[in-house]
């Protein structure tokens, strides 16, 4: 008899569930109008709907509103359906991640009654599913950062909604501020081409009340005065070209689930902040009543009590684990136990979803259970905001997530550690979604006591180099000036201007250069679109992308505790002298000669999964490529050297030499520096090396890791080696 995870008030069986009766999931029709019209006494029962008028007349009377709401409360599928009834023009709705961009509209589709990508669709990165008809479209926050650099003043907007804007991603961040931007030149342009529709002015007053009293769904802030534009403050966008005649103002909601909306308020000239009350369903949250000393044992045992203990008719249930390596071993933990299920305890579905997943498998949470059969949704924080996934009652939170942090000195770190209280809401909120729910937190209610309110935003953590590159290409000629809600560290800043002009994408003013623009093309780091650029030249651009879309995934074997030597000696055969990034080149040609053979791969121990997220990436790759005119199919053969040296063009930053004492230590950091023990270049000693990142776990570790001659390293970059000293 396995352990167990005690719950007070839970002892030793996990309270008996509200429901009876299986969730009827919702399968799209092909009748929409029917479909739509059997949606509405759901929407109209949202908490939400008794505010719509009211937050219509907010949209009407300032440029920008946030709204606060509860999980569940109806934020992101009504308001934007609150605009278009009320006949606002073209609204664009960002999402943090594309899962729940495309999920949410189609659910908002099926409401709308419209085919989805007819009047509601959804762009996401290499995918479009929406039409000139489109009037709303769900979109993630890079995408619509995309859009800015084909049009600056996103002139096919009138309103943009920023969903889950509490979660601060870098991307969301920069928006922000473009936004902000966007929007202030909008309303020169609208004043200049006296086009402000008056109406916008005459509508009725509105009362307010105190956002504190209780009773009432929706209650408001007092708005400040009307803020005062200073007329003197130049936009920081500085290549708005063309014909502006016609354009309107733009409005922007800013949409949160916590209540930190102060700081957004403030953000955006004391906006008006409209709070909207009340969960749809309760969810009783447990804690457990000692720290848990493995929280991977901890979930596998508590979602084998909940599935034992309680009727698998009462609901699926969901676990928020750290990353894809946990799911993996939550997986298989579970798969193991339920081979040796008794008879009559029904069978027990584990479907992962991680951001690495490709998009067909990560959508096959949504799918229902089969009969007799109870889903297990093992899940990152990927799924911890927006997503509604049909079915789900029993929420099991670890407490952790993993957390991506960097320090231009030392490199990048991927860390697991605790949430946040916002994010532990959020993960509850999955729960009561569609009926009464539960939430089995895997911490005590002290430990949950000590978490911090919300987590630090990813600009204040993360290498900007690519955000930098993006503000530049979108015509921020100072960012150091940029109007960030939280201002990155000087330091910070600095790295990555750096790092651009070494790598050749800003001149020596800081200015865009052309392969800067071309760059900004890639969502890439630009290291990465840098080696594609180089491999044209150096006729490998087909290994070259190869190599790219292999190093999008973190692990291309699986290395099984127990089968260490085994799975060693099977990879073997990819492996390449000159280190790592030729060894996955190997292990791509082997995979396609046997189109990904589901044997082949258990044999060799390759992680068949990532690998089809690999030809995914690849896919896009090329796509993108092809769009700007790259021969994509230019091949070196055999002469992989060249491939190395494209490479060293993008990586020159991470590279390490041997020191006299057989340790490597980094050129620009001169930090000791660890080949991973995953690596093919792990018991080697070669004179340099370059690698793809720099990871500190327990210490720092190069991930990626391939042999270079030094010299190549001075060649790749002239301009901060050009006059070292690069033998050791
Ligand atoms: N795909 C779906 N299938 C079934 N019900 C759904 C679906 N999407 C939304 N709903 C219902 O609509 C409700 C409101 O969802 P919505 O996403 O608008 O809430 P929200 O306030 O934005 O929450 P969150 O902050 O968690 O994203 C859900 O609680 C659920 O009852």
């Amino acid at each position: 008899m396995p352990p167990k995870v005690v719950f007070p008030d839970t002892a030793d069986t996990v309270a008996k569930p509200a429901t009876n009766g299986k969730t009827k999931h919702h399968k799209p029709k092909q009748d929409h109008r029917a479909l739509a019209h059997r949606l509405r006494g759901q929407r109209e029962s949202l908490p939400i709907f008794t505010a719509r008028n009211a937050i219509i007349q907010q949209v009407r009377q300032h440029p920008t509103v946030i709204v606060v709401g509860e999980t569940g409360s109806g934020k992101t599928t009504q308001i934007p359906q609150y605009l278009l009834e009320s006949g606002f023009g073209t609204t664009a709705i960002t999402q943090p991640r594309r899962v729940a961009a495309t999920s949410i509209a189609k659910r908002v589709a099926e409401e709308v009654g419209t085919p989805l990508g007819g009047r509601v669709g959804y762009t996401i990165r290499f995918e479009d599913c929406s039409s000139d008809k489109t009037q709303l479209r769900f979109c993630t926050d890079g995408l619509l950062l995309r859009e800015i650099l084909s049009d600056p003043l996103l002139r096919r907007y009138e309103v943009v909604i920023l969903d889950e804007a509490h979660e601060r991603t870098l991307r969301t961040d920069i928006l922000l501020g473009m936004l902000k931007d966007i929007q202030r030149e909008r309303k020169r342009v609208a004043e200049l081409n006296q086009q402000v529709p008056d109406a916008y002015f005459e509508e009725e007053e509105v009362s307010y009340r105190d956002h504190r009293s209780h009773g009432t769904h929706v209650t408001f802030d007092e708005p400040e005065e009307e803020p005062v534009q200073p007329e003197a403050v130049p936009s920081v966008i500085d290549n708005v070209h063309g014909d502006v005649t016609g354009i309107g103002e733009l409005k922007i909601i800013v949409m949160s689930a916590t209540l930190d909306a102060e700081r957004f308020s403030a953000y955006f000239d004391s906006a008006p902040i409209l709070y909207v009350a009340g969960r749809q369903f309760p969810v009783t949250t447990y804690y457990t009543t000692t720290p848990q000393a493995d929280y991977l044992d901890a979930a596998h045992l508590t979602a084998l009590q909940i599935h034992t203990e309680t009727p698998s008719t009462s609901g699926d249930i969901l676990v928020f684990l750290s990353g894809q390596e946990d799911i993996e071993n939550v997986e298989k933990l579970l798969r193991d136990s339920a081979a040796s299920f008794p008879p009559g305890v029904p069978a027990l579905l584990p479907c992962p979803i991680f951001a690495a997943l490709p998009q067909s498998q990560q959508s096959q949470v949504f799918d229902p259970a089969p009969e007799f059969t109870r889903k297990i949704i093992l899940a990152t924080n990927i799924a911890e905001t927006s997503l509604t996934i049909p079915g789900i009652r029993h929420v099991v939170d670890s407490g952790v997530h993993k957390v991506r942090g960097f320090d231009p000195r030392v490199g990048e770190s991927l860390l697991v550690e605790p949430i946040s209280k916002s994010s532990a809401r959020q993960r509850t909120g999955r729960a009561g979604r569609e009926a009464a729910g539960f939430c089995y937190r895997l911490y005590t209610e002290s430990d949950y006591a000590q978490l911090a309110e919300d987590s630090i935003p990813e600009i204040k953590r993360c290498q900007l180099s690519m955000v930098v590159l993006q503000l530049k290409a979108a015509g921020v000629t100072d960012v150091m000036q940029f109007d960030f809600m939280d201002r990155p560290s000087k330091k910070a800043l600095k790295h990555a201007l750096l790092e651009l002009y070494a790598l050749d994408a800003l001149d020596d003013r800081g200015e865009l250069t052309a392969l800067g623009r071309w760059m900004s093309e890639f969502p890439l780091e630009p290291s990465y679109s840098k080696v594609i650029y180089a491999s044209q030249k150096a006729g490998c651009t087909r290994e070259a992308i190869d190599i790219v879309s292999l190093l999008s995934v973190d692990s291309l074997f699986y290395v099984p505790a127990d089968k260490r030597e085994e799975s060693n000696a099977a990879q073997a055969v990819f492996r390449s002298t000159e280190g790592d990034h030729l060894t996955f080149l190997n292990l791509l040609r082997a995979y396609n000669k046997v189109n990904g053979d589901r044997e082949w791969c258990q044999e060799h121990f390759v992680n068949r999964r990532n690998m089809k997220h690999v030809l995914d990436v690849r896919l896009q790759l090329n796509r993108l490529c092809a769009r700007l005119e790259l021969d994509t199919e230019r091949s070196c053969g055999t002469d992989l050297d060249a491939v190395l040296k494209c490479f060293l063009s993008g990586f020159f930053h991470n590279c390490a030499l041997l020191q006299p004492d057989g340790t490597y230590r980094s050129l620009n950091g001169s930090q000791a520096v660890h080949v991973h023990p995953g690596s093919s270049m792990f018991a080697k000693k070669t004179p340099a090396i370059f690698y793809d990142q720099l990871v500190f776990t327990n210490k720092l570790h190069a991930r990626a890791v391939s042999a270079v001659d030094p010299m190549w390293i001075a060649q790749a970059s002239p301009k901060l080696y050009g006059r070292l000293n690069t033998t050791a």
